[in-house]
């Protein structure tokens, strides 16, 4: 039997991130309870640690030193309200409870507020690394009370992923809802990665008609390079994965209708509230939502004509092409999902370090990178960059790489592959590079039906004309 009040941090929820993250604590010979609705989960978790897995929260909070520490890793929403709502009786001022779910940042703000005068400090932690980073390391990405930062520090960077450098990939990210803000956008990234590494692979099959095992050694190259990331590695693994049943890539009796949980579509919701322009990340959900209807897509199929076209040209060529427009479209998402941060740091005056969490996201996560210590280092020459795309560096990447990211769009689109994050990232590029648009000619419009006014380019003030005579 344990003494009362010996565990350094307590785990609510004992899922799929839960437990791995209790087993990690643990291997840091860190003095680990946990607590689960489920008793299966509650003995699997005992059984592993060597500890005693308490029945209800008040025995859990009970077992713990002070001030307490909790972490949360139940699914978001209503089931964090549920265990707030029994914790907040059990608990003391000083009291310590991180929520690392994908909680959405404007829940963890309420949150913030109703704890506010309680004294119980309150962090949203983004996580991120899957099953297998909780394990063995996870980026975490903690904001909120910031008087709870020297407590949990130790605590969290013990167990984090630590960069090339050897720094942790787990440090403060800022007050109210940073954390999990940052996390968010983690997530609209790494949407906008996954579904620019599917149509690379793609455009691959369908234009050159690569199998799965040629297309794994592709991405295995690609690996070796600039696009080398976490999220290239297990593409080149998924594509040599045979199928024991039908014998074949096992790629190729998955279905084609992709899921989510909701990051993504928040990531573009917020950026369409802060009026920040992150179009690939929103196509990347629009992507798996048309992918969701796959009968009616299966039925337009044979109603909608495309182009009659087949493909010729030079396999080398085209795969360097693809390699190209992937980096070129990975760095215009990057630069999306950076310039929400800097919107929100703008609208929650949060005092963001856009290189910090770049540094952040260089192990661990599952959008870890090669081009992160890139990022890093162009917030390190200039903190308040306007765009990603502007660094000297990214400039010049940038320069290598759009004509190819052009060809392959036009490929694409007179082939009829689908691509639209490609082809976003591409649109996203040449108006941010823009010096002039067409929405003079849009204003002309509002002021013509809705007397909205314009600017002039000749005078300052606001001008409306009578356009009906
Ligand atoms: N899976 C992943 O790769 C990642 C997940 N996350 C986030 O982490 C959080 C947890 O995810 P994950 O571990 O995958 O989810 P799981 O569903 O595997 O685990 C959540 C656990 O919490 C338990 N639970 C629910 N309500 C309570 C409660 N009131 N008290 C105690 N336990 C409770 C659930 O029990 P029961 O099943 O009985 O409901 C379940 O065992 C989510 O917010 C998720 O989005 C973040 C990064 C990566
Ligand atoms: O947060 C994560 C990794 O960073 C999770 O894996 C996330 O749940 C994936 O999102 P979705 O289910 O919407 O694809």
């Amino acid at each position: 039997m344990e003494p009362r009040q010996s565990f350094d941090i307590a785990l609510v929820g004992l899922g799929v991130m839960g437990e791995n993250l209790a087993l990690n604590l643990h291997g840091h010979g860190l003095k680990v309870s946990g607590f689960d609705l489920e008793e299966r989960k509650r003995e699997s978790f005992a059984s592993r640690t060597g500890a005693a897995a308490p029945r209800s929260l008040q025995e859990l909070v009970a077992g713990l030193r002070t001030p307490r520490v909790l972490l949360l890793m139940v699914p978001a929403g209503a089931p964090v309200d549920a265990v707030l709502q029994e914790l907040r009786p059990l608990l003391y001022p000083g009291d310590i409870v991180i929520d690392g779910g994908n909680t959405r940042f404007s829940d963890t703000q309420r949150r913030l507020t109703e704890l506010t005068g309680s004294g119980i400090l309150y962090v949203g932690a983004g996580v991120s690394g899957g099953e297998e980073g909780a394990l063995r390391g996870p980026s975490i990405m903690p904001g909120g009370d910031a008087q709870a930062w020297p407590a949990i520090k130790p605590i969290l960077q013990a167990i984090a992923a630590r960069a090339e450098d050897g720094e942790p990939c787990c440090d403060w990210v800022g007050p109210g809802a940073s954390g999990h803000f940052v996390k968010m956008v983690h997530n609209g990234i790494e949407y906008a990665d996954m579904q620019t590494i599917c149509e690379a692979y793609f455009l691959m099959r369908q234009l050159l008609g690569l199998q799965a095992s040629e297309m794994s050694e592709v991405f295995a190259e690609w690996n070796r390079g600039e696009l080398s990331s976490y999220l290239v590695g297990i593409t080149a693994d998924i594509l040599s994965r045979t199928d024991p049943e039908s014998r074949g890539p096992l790629v190729d009796v998955i279905v084609d209708t992709a899921e989510q949980k909701g990051t993504g579509k928040w990531a573009s919701q917020v950026a369409l509230d802060l009026g920040v322009t992150a179009p690939t990340i929103a196509d990347a959900v629009f992507a798996r939502t048309v992918s969701a209807v796959r009968s009616e897509r299966a039925a337009a199929a044979g109603v909608l004509a495309g182009p009659k076209l087949s493909f010729r040209g030079e396999r080398a060529e085209v795969v360097e092409k693809i390699r190209r427009a992937l980096l070129a479209a990975k760095i215009c998402a990057y630069a999306q999902g950076f310039q929400l941060l800097a919107a929100a740091d703008r609208e929650y005056s949060w005092d963001l370090s856009f290189g910090r969490i770049a540094g952040l996201w260089r192990a661990g996560c599952i959008i870890r990178a090669r081009l992160l210590e890139d990022i890093r280092r162009a917030y390190a020459r200039d903190a308040k960059l306007a765009n990603l795309l502007v660094d000297p560096h990214f400039a010049g990447v940038m320069e290598g790489c759009q004509q190819a990211l052009r060809d392959v769009v036009a490929m694409a689109a007179l082939h009829g592959v689908p691509a639209p994050a490609f082809m976003s990232a591409l649109a996203y590029y040449d108006s941010y590079r823009a010096p002039r648009l067409p929405a003079n000619l849009l204003q002309a419009q509002r002021d013509y039906f809705g007397a909205h006014k314009y600017e002039r380019l000749d005078r300052a003030g606001k001008f409306h004309t009578h356009w009906v005579e």
